[in-house]
């Protein structure tokens, strides 16, 4: 039977005796795109923190390719697009390059350093996001949406199975967005890379993951987003107006 990507089982999680997470339990099979939706404060990026191992749960356990996270130590099969990232001060003293770079460096035990191969790969990925043209320009001084396409490059750059996205979207206009949305549906669809995706677009996320989480601190929906639309119980969850706007992209 093939691995699942991500087992999350049980994971409970209170900071200072309120519960963000509450016996959260699903799985993302190996090629999944996984779009995760929920209000504001409902444990979206708690629940990141805690498959990536930043944040420790209460209770519970998360595998990851099938190994518990206490021993997985094959960080570069994952890639992670934290939230907030793009806010970088325009001065920042690094090119695009020496950005991307650094994602080969994450994935490494000490002493970290570079490796024969890094140039080729960190080129690749420039060449995957269609940024190789400007590798040496200062990353704080681009666009929003081509800064993007540089954290994302620094997230693919070690070729992982898995790539975590927080919120990667929140800064970019509308065109600028439906372009990173379609660029993460092709990785997903032509290298099969296996996402997870937050975002408060509940609307848009439906058009491109192939499954839907809804996260309210618990699990209270995960499936298809055909199964989510034609459901009762959701209808009565949200109102037949909520679950409608969600749905209507879609
Ligand atoms: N380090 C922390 N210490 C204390 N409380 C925290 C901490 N991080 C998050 N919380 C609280 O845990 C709950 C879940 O927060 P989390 O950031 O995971 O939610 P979220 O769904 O990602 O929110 P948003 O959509 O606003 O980004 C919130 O009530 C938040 O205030």
């Amino acid at each position: 039977m093939p691995v699942d990507a991500v087992a999350v089982t049980g994971v409970t999680l209170g900071y200072q005796g309120t519960e963000a997470l509450t016996d959260v339990s699903f799985a993302v099979a190996a090629g999944d795109y996984v779009g995760i939706v929920g209000p504001n404060g409902s444990g979206k990026s708690t629940l990141i923190r805690c498959i990536l191992g930043l944040a420790r749960p209460d209770r519970g356990e998360i595998r990851l390719f099938g190994t518990p996270l206490a021993g997985f130590d094959q960080w570069q099969r994952v890639g992670y697009l934290p939230q907030g990232l793009q806010y970088f001060n325009p001065h920042f003293p690094a090119t695009v390059a020496e950005v991307v770079g650094l994602g080969l460096l994450a994935g490494r035990r000490f002493p970290r350093r570079p490796r024969s191969g890094d140039g080729a790969a960190v080129t690749h990925a420039l060449e995957l996001m269609g940024i190789e043209s400007i590798r040496d320009r200062l990353v704080g001084e681009l666009s929003g949406g081509l800064r993007q396409r540089a954290l994302l490059a620094r997230a693919l750059v070690s070729g992982p199975e898995l790539l975590v996205l927080d919120e990667p979207t929140t800064a970019l206009d509308p065109e600028t967005r439906e372009s990173f949305y379609q660029t993460i549906r092709d990785l997903n669809r032509s290298r099969g890379t296996t996402v997870i995706l937050v975002t408060h677009d509940s609307g848009t996320i439906g058009s491109h993951a192939s499954r839907f989480l809804y996260l309210d601190k618990r699990v209270v929906f995960y499936g298809g987003f055909d199964e989510f639309c034609g459901s009762q119980a959701m209808s009565d969850f949200f109102g037949i107006h909520s679950q409608h706007l969600i749905c209507h992209r879609h």
